[in-house]
């Protein structure tokens, strides 16, 4: 049998010696110890290693509204130099992502400008046009539980809770957690000071707005019966609320709060600005929380050096990391400090099984061809010129690395090889190879 593609005597991720495999019409059809042929074969170098297609549950491409920051063409191709072949983009564009027309909208310029799959998270609105738009199938309803009252919060959940019923349907409440209150009053205090360092950024948004923020999204999915995702969790007292929890919560990392501190304020100032901001290095989460249960999620929150420079209050809020964080990663796995197939569940497996991404996020015969490869033995430095995003700045500049994405394909197509992309995102039939992928 003649495959489409063949990846030949290649190393996967969590299985021992050399494989080929098949890929026909955009699917794994075949793993094997015997050759394959195929009309296109790909024989990956030393130290090379196909992980199943990285998946980052947390980006904002910026797409309707602000694409003078980031698009779904520049935020997609920043993905696929990343090492990702699917995405969920956050609905905090302009207009918002809440209502069933914006939603629609938003699938078509996903389909027409992303090179990688994508999924699509919802905003919250009115229940009639929740409803609307859980026929197109969102990866979840965020909620960002800042810009929430208590009663607002209810409303919201009982909601969500009301049409998960009516539907039947299990849609997840992903949450940015932060609690209003605990903000608004610290934020007031510190800005009521003579004069402002960028680390009292840290002190506005108080590691306690996260863990009541937490503890209030915890009980409110106990109250509606509901399942959680806690995006960008930060603090370990936060982790602990999570881990006791007996509801089906979910939760992801963000590489600056895995690597960075508050202290970093003083020497990156408003570059390292994030909801929710660096913790004090106390109470951080850090790669000594990273286990089986948990995801990666970048956050790639991409913004203008010119926004990122208006004074501590006024810069916007957001640190993009879809092209360091799998370097970043990789050279925890050479260091020993973290499992290539650890990395594999946390960054692909995961994250398709908590949204429901079907046939995604494993090396397996009949899951689609989406796969990673990394090479483990490249090194370099973090340099954000070379970054695809239009934010083409990063708090990790000159980190070094040994590990890097070497190859990306999506649905059985090349998107990305050695840090070029693939300029059609077509295939042989011309088909477009990326997709919008629900659950
Ligand atoms: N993380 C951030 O600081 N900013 C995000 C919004 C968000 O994820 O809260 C953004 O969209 O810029
Ligand atoms: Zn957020
Ligand atoms: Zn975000």
């Amino acid at each position: 049998m003649l495959f489409d593609t063949v990846l030949r005597n290649v190393k996967i991720v969590n299985m021992k010696g050399e494989y080929n495999i098949g890929i026909n019409e955009g699917k794994i059809s075949k793993i094997s110890k015997t050759g394959l042929n195929g009309e296109n074969v790909i024989s990956p170098g030393e130290g090379e290693v196909v992980l199943p297609g990285l998946i980052d549950p947390h980006v904002h491409f910026r797409d309707p509204g602000l694409t003078y920051k980031e698009d779904f063409y520049t935020g997609s191709m920043s993905a696929a130099n990343g090492g990702f072949t699917t995405v969920i983009d956050m609905p905090n564009t302009k207009p918002i992502t809440n209502t069933y027309k914006n939603f629609h909208e938003k699938i078509k310029i996903g389909e027409k400008k992303s090179i990688v799959n994508f999924g699509l998270n919802s905003g919250f609105n009115t229940y009639t046009e929740m409803c609307n738009i859980a026929k197109l199938k969102p990866a979840s309803f965020k909620i960002f539980m800042d810009l929430e009252t208590d009663s607002s919060l209810n409303e919201k959940f009982k909601d969500l809770q009301r049409l998960n019923t009516e539907l039947g349907t299990s849609f997840l409440v992903s949450c940015h957690c932060e609690n209003r209150f605990i903000v608004h009053e610290n934020t007031y205090y510190q800005k009521s000071k003579l004069e402002n360092q960028s680390i009292d950024y840290s002190y506005a948004r108080p590691s306690e707005a996260e863990i009541v923020s937490i503890k209030q999204a915890l009980d409110l999915i106990r109250k509606y019966d509901l399942k959680a995702h806690i995006c960008h969790l930060s603090t370990v007292k936060g982790l602990k609320e999570v881990l006791k929890s007996p509801c089906d919560v979910s939760y992801e990392f963000t590489p600056h709060h895995i690597y960075l501190d508050n202290s970093y304020f003083n020497s990156l100032g408003n570059m390292v600005k994030t909801n929710p901001p660096l913790r004090n290095v106390n109470d951080k989460i850090g790669l000594k929380n990273i286990t089986h249960e948990c995801m990666i999620g970048t956050d790639h929150a991409p913004h203008t050096l010119n926004e990122k420079s208006l004074g501590v209050w006024d810069s916007k809020p957001g640190i993009s990391n879809l092209e360091c964080v799998v370097p970043l990663l990789l050279t925890e796995v050479n260091k020993g400090s973290l499992s290539l197939g650890l990395l594999a569940k946390i960054m692909s497996e995961n994250p398709a099984k908590r949204f429901h991404l079907e046939n995604k996020g494993e090396i397996r015969e009949g899951y689609d061809a989406d796969l990673t490869i990394v090479n483990l033995k490249e090194s370099g430095v973090i340099d954000p010129r070379e970054f695809y995003s239009k934010a083409k700045y990063s708090p990790f500049k000159n980190w070094s690395y040994t590990g890097k994405p070497v190859m990306t394909i999506v649905n059985g197509g090349i998107i990305m090889e050695k840090g070029e992309i693939l300029k059609e995102d077509i295939d042989g039939k011309g088909e477009k190879i990326s997709k919008y992928v629900h659950s």
